[in-house]
């Protein structure tokens, strides 16, 4: 059953679809819409035809079948019986609409014109036919040859009704209506046909003044009109085409010179919308000219305004240039190159000992059947690289397992085989060569490269395997983690990095926080306290040796770096470039607590010692502000004797992408400090592996003795100083709170209930919180804390952690300190 149903629907639908293809077929078109065209043409002919002939042809129109007789009508028998059914008995003269419409209809099918506008154009012919034979046969008197049958009999039905006048009012109504439908005529539009009665007269006074201008003025408006004539819009094509024919006429006439009389003539000949339209303009703009003219104006010249610069730091900086923050010690000098001793560093090859340890490479290789198809040496200053191409074929993890057996058979220390060679595709072997150069702490300062140094904080810590100086970037470190056995040239890599930074940063764009728990390690830098250190308020010595100022100092340090934040966020800047940048064009305004910031590096020295005496007091803050201190310019250089995990522990390692591994005793420390072997076979004596991300690259430590680095600090110790020395935040330590908890309620600070809430609100019982929404200074706001925890607001110190809000809403708080009152 549905089968049938579905063939019975897609039948009718496949219909369809063939009879609008053929619709749509061009040819279709072109056949249906010619034969139309024809039929209406045809039609035409056997109208008018029948108009002539009607009374000849009226006796053949039963005669349809009967060849002998023969109709006058142009289209013969079947002419003069469709004409006599359209005309006689249908609408009479009114039926010549038909052919014509349908005349139109087929051309329209041949120039594809919408068929909406076919059928309109029928809607239209088809009353216009009944209304005209209507019309028709009124006017005619009911004449049926006029009006048709069709015309007869509609007035012979409408005027018993409407009498006479009623259906020629209805006939008025119906042409008019027409009119205003069809072609848009509207009142206005009547309006716009006949010219106003001041616009005739304009044409008349034109006409006269016209008459006395010369020949050449004349030419002159005429062009003028012209030209406003093209202007305008509203003129129809028509009478562009005059103008133009008008412009060649002007020319012609200047050529020939016409007199007045006959130029007249061509002037006429311009059309009167012309005419009547640029005279409008004319006149408009004469009396426009005329009452300019009538008109004085009083000219007022404008004071020429005072410009002064909107951006009030261009201004500052056109005046008083940069701000610059080396001008409080303006005449300080950079230490000298001399005061740095300088080595013998001319790299001898021994051509001897580089065949000789070929020679080996090459036996050990080939005890093991690894065939070498190239080999190169590369002598750096105690290191000499020999880069291996193997034959093709061998397993580079096979000679990596034979590293101790090439370095016994080189019998020497401190070789190191790098496999491949990142980015060259070679095997390295490292091999110490027998006479090792020092690397001068001068020559690296001295170099090009850390001369010439764009960078922020530019480190030069000494040379590669290629005799190249190795310079990097504390401030891109951003933070550097160096460890190593004891005497492998630690400190002396500490003072390499403490000197490069002495040699390019001025004091005011530097500070240091030394820890030195050795006590003897940094002492020299003592005597540059006011220059480059910083330190804690009221303490005596800068360089900090004991574990509790330790402590203090780092928790200082995290308040600086909060502080710094806030500065960065009201400046709207991300880092401490872009800070001191903004600051030195004068673009932060100092009374608003901006100041241009010192990048401060913190060195610590035997962080084993430190972590196992303060532990987590110390490991909190450092890994706080090892997280968060790049952006605001403090960075952390933190040296070990021990690195083992419970010193170097996952969340300090995490946030020291630059580690620096000198000589350790074994593969456990090395991978500790690298994340990979290769520190056990260094050579020591400042023989170090620099690592910031993966690679790992073998650097002679750049050589500083204490009396050089004493020499230097001398220099600077010597010259004008800063009052003292940066001062950090105050820290009020832990063990300090107790004595003082039990404040006295009337010795409470004016703004401790704002406080109190503030804290209760925000849920975060710090410091930093109260001096960034009450404006205060560190001081009071810690004072605040106190007198907060006295009342039981807030829990105990929590070291870099804020501390716990004890009362957990304002309803609460308020009945707390009710309660006190009534006690
Ligand atoms: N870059 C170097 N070039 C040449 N010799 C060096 C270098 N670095 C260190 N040395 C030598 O190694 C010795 C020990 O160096 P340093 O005092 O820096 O070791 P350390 O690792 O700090 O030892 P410790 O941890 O015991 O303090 C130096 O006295 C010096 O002779």
């Amino acid at each position: 059953m549905p089968k049938k149903t579905n063939t019975k629907t897609t039948k009718p639908n496949q219909r369809k679809e063939k009879f609008q293809e053929f619709v749509q077929n061009r040819q279709t078109q072109t056949v249906v819409g010619l034969f139309i065209a024809l039929l209406g043409i045809f039609l035409f002919t056997s109208f008018i035809s029948f108009f002539f002939s009607w009374q000849q042809d009226q006796s053949t129109l039963s005669q349809l079948g009967d060849k002998t007789v023969v109709a006058k009508n142009l289209l013969g028998k079947v002419g003069a019986n469709i004409s006599h059914f359209f005309i006689y008995n249908g609408f009479g003269v009114a039926a010549l609409l038909i052919p014509i419409l349908l005349f139109f209809t087929g051309v329209y099918i041949l120039l594809k014109i919408p068929v909406k506008k076919i059928v309109k154009s029928w809607n239209w012919g088809i009353l216009g036919l009944i209304w005209t034979a209507t019309t028709l046969g009124f006017l005619s008197s009911k004449n049926a040859l006029i009006a048709g049958v069709v015309g007869v009999e509609l007035n012979n039905f409408l005027i018993p009704y409407l009498a006479p006048f009623g259906l020629i009012i209805i006939l008025i109504f119906g042409y008019i209506s027409y009119l205003v439908i069809r072609f848009k005529i509207t009142p206005e539009k009547i309006k716009s046909w006949f010219p106003k009665k001041e616009d005739l007269k304009n044409i008349k006074s034109d006409l006269v003044t016209d008459e006395e201008e010369t020949p050449k003025t004349k030419k002159q408006t005429i062009e003028k009109e012209v030209l406003l004539k093209k202007e305008d819009e509203t003129i129809s094509e028509k009478t562009n085409t005059v103008v133009t024919e008008k412009i060649i006429s002007l020319d012609e006439f200047e050529e020939t010179e016409k007199p007045l009389s006959s130029f007249e003539l061509n002037v006429k000949d311009v059309s009167p919308t012309i005419q009547n339209h640029s005279s409008i303009k004319k006149e408009e703009q004469q009396k426009e000219q005329k009452k300019t003219e009538d008109l004085k104006i009083a000219v007022e010249t404008s004071k020429k305004e005072e410009t002064s610069t909107s951006n009030l730091s261009d201004k500052l900086v056109k005046d008083f240039g940069e701000f610059d923050p080396t001008l409080d010690l303006g005449n300080f000098k950079f230490p000298t190159l001399n005061l740095l001793r300088e080595f013998d560093e001319s790299i001898s090859v021994d051509a001897e000992e580089l065949e000789a340890n070929k020679n080996r490479i090459v036996d050990t290789l080939s005890n093991y059947k690894i065939g070498i198809a190239q080999i190169k040496a590369t002598v750096g200053p105690t290191i000499t690289l020999y880069e291996i191409v193997p034959d093709a074929g061998i397993r580079i993890s096979k000679i990596k397992n034979l590293e101790d057996d090439i370095a016994l058979s080189l019998s020497a220390l401190g070789i190191r085989i790098i496999a491949p060679i990142p980015g060259k595709g070679t095997i390295g072997i490292e091999v110490p060569n027998k006479k090792s150069n020092i690397v001068s702490m001068n020559s690296a300062i001295a170099s090009k490269k850390f001369q010439e140094s764009k960078m922020e904080l530019p480190i030069a810590l000494g040379k590669t395997i290629s005799n190249e100086t190795f310079v990097f970037d504390l401030a891109k470190a951003p933070h550097m983690l160096m460890a190593g056995a004891t005497g492998q040239g630690k400190s002396v890599g500490l003072n390499a990095v403490l000197t490069s930074l002495l040699y390019k940063k001025h004091p005011a764009e530097v500070k240091f926080v030394l820890v030195d728990p050795k006590k003897v390690e940094l002492t020299l830098f003592n005597k540059i306290e006011r220059h480059y250190l910083a330190k804690l308020p009221d303490t005596d010595d800068a360089i900090i040796t004991d574990t509790t100022k330790v402590v203090h100092t780092l928790n200082s340090l995290c308040i600086e770096m909060d502080n710094r934040y806030d500065l960065l966020k009201n400046a709207m800047v991300r880092n401490i470039k872009e800070y001191n940048d903004k600051f030195k064009a004068r673009k932060l305004n100092p009374n608003d607590g901006h100041m241009f910031l010192p990048y401060i590096v913190l060195v610590i020295d035997e962080f084993a010692d430190l972590i196992m005496t303060a532990g987590k007091e110390v490991e909190t803050p450092i890994a706080r502000l090892a997280q968060l201190a790049r952006a605001i310019g403090i960075h952390l250089i933190v040296a070990t004797q021990r690195p083992s995990v419970n010193v170097i522990t996952g969340i300090i390692k995490a946030n020291f992408p630059t580690r620096v591994a000198f000589r350790v005793t074994s593969k456990i420390d090395s991978r500790t400090i690298l994340d990979a072997p290769g520190a056990d076979q260094l050579i020591g004596r400042g023989d170090l592996l620099y690592s910031s991300g993966n690679d790992l690259t073998r650097v002679q430590c750049a050589f500083v003795d204490t009396p050089e680095v004493e020499k230097i600090t001398d220099f600077i110790g010597s010259q004008r100083a800063y009052p003292e020395a940066y001062q950090l935040p105050e820290y009020v330590g832990e063990e300090g709170n107790g004595t003082e908890l039990d404040i006295d309620i009337s010795d409470r600070d004016k703004l401790f209930n704002q406080a109190a809430e503030t804290i209760v609100i925000a849920q975060q019982g710090s410091a930093s919180l109260l001096q960034r929404k009450l404006k205060l200074g560190y001081n009071r706001a810690g004072r605040l804390i106190d007198q907060l925890e006295a009342a039981g607001i807030v829990g105990p110190f929590e070291g870099s952690k804020a501390r716990q809000v004890l009362v957990t809403d304002l309803t609460a708080l308020e009945q707390l300190l009710a309660n006190e009152k009534n006690n």
